[in-house]
């Protein structure tokens, strides 16, 4: 079984007032499998967001299903979604969204917080994970003190503290300068490496370059996709430019 299959997934937005409703998401079917690293991208307004918000039970899907481990979201009961979505699933944005009033600590501890775990408990899981990504000594200092790239650090820290079972990032690198970027993508690579599956949407050809396959969304659907292979991380980014340049073409499937 894979860890995530989504299958014949739709959304259709209906706009208010009896305006035109508009298809986001057409049919995309996709699997992931446990300890995949797997990038999305597609051009603006092909549905990125969509599909991210309804893997993150945050919106729902017109029809279709989204499995995690087998089970489907749609079955979750509305009081067990935001649980659900503590315990299975990790999130890192652009824009960070750590609390400027909370120390980075007290940011990284708040999904733990949330389900109830104990200070002793939560300081032994953070430990570990804070020295692995090197932010051990900020750990009492505040979001505004620290630098983009930190603080990205600190959202994945909370991402995975809760030891979920997929994370999501959405554009993970787009708010950091090319160093901060370049930082943040190892350390995907490597909490990847150490057995964390990864999901993540992305415009930057390069961040995608660092990941296992690639899942080009056009028009709402699965347009192609590209598996990395033994390939290296240069020759990896070129096929996926030139993936780009088709997809911007309109051409056909590769
Ligand atoms: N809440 C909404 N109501 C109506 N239409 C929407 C809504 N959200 C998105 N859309 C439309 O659905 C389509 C897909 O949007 P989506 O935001 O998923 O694309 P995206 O690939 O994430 O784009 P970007 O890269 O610009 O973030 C677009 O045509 C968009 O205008």
């Amino acid at each position: 079984m894979s860890l995530l299959e989504v299958k014949s997934l739709k959304k259709v937005y209906k706009t208010r007032f009896g305006g035109q409703s508009v298809e986001a998401l057409k049919n995309v079917n996709f699997t992931v499998e446990e300890g995949e690293y797997v990038a999305i991208m597609g051009e603006s307004g092909s549905g990125k967001t969509t599909l991210l918000n309804i893997l993150a039970a945050l919106d729902q899907a017109t029809s279709g299903t989204v499995l995690l481990d087998g089970k489907d979201f749609s079955k979750i009961k509305e009081n067990e979604v935001a649980s659900f979505r503590r315990d299975n699933l990790g999130f890192v944005f652009q824009e960070f969204n750590l609390l400027d009033t909370f120390t980075l600590e007290d940011n990284i501890y708040l999904p733990l917080v949330l389900a109830g775990k104990g200070y002793q408990e939560m300081k032994a899981t953070l430990m570990p994970i804070a020295v692995s990504l090197g932010i051990e000594d900020l750990l009492k200092k505040y979001p505004y003190e620290v630098s983009g790239g930190q603080k990205q650090r600190a959202a994945v820290a909370r991402a995975l503290i809760t030891q979920p079972r997929i994370i999501l990032a959405d554009e993970p690198t787009g708010a950091l300068d090319s160093k901060s970027s370049d930082e943040l993508l190892s350390l995907f690579a490597d909490v990847n490496r150490m057995g964390q599956t990864v999901l993540m949407v992305t415009h930057s050809a390069r961040a995608a370059s660092r990941s296992g396959r690639v899942l080009f969304i056009r028009d709402g659907e699965v347009f192609h996709q590209l598996y990395r292979g033994e390939e290296s991380d240069e020759l990896f980014y070129q096929k996926i430019v030139d993936t780009l340049t088709l997809l911007a073409r309109g051409g056909e499937r590769a």
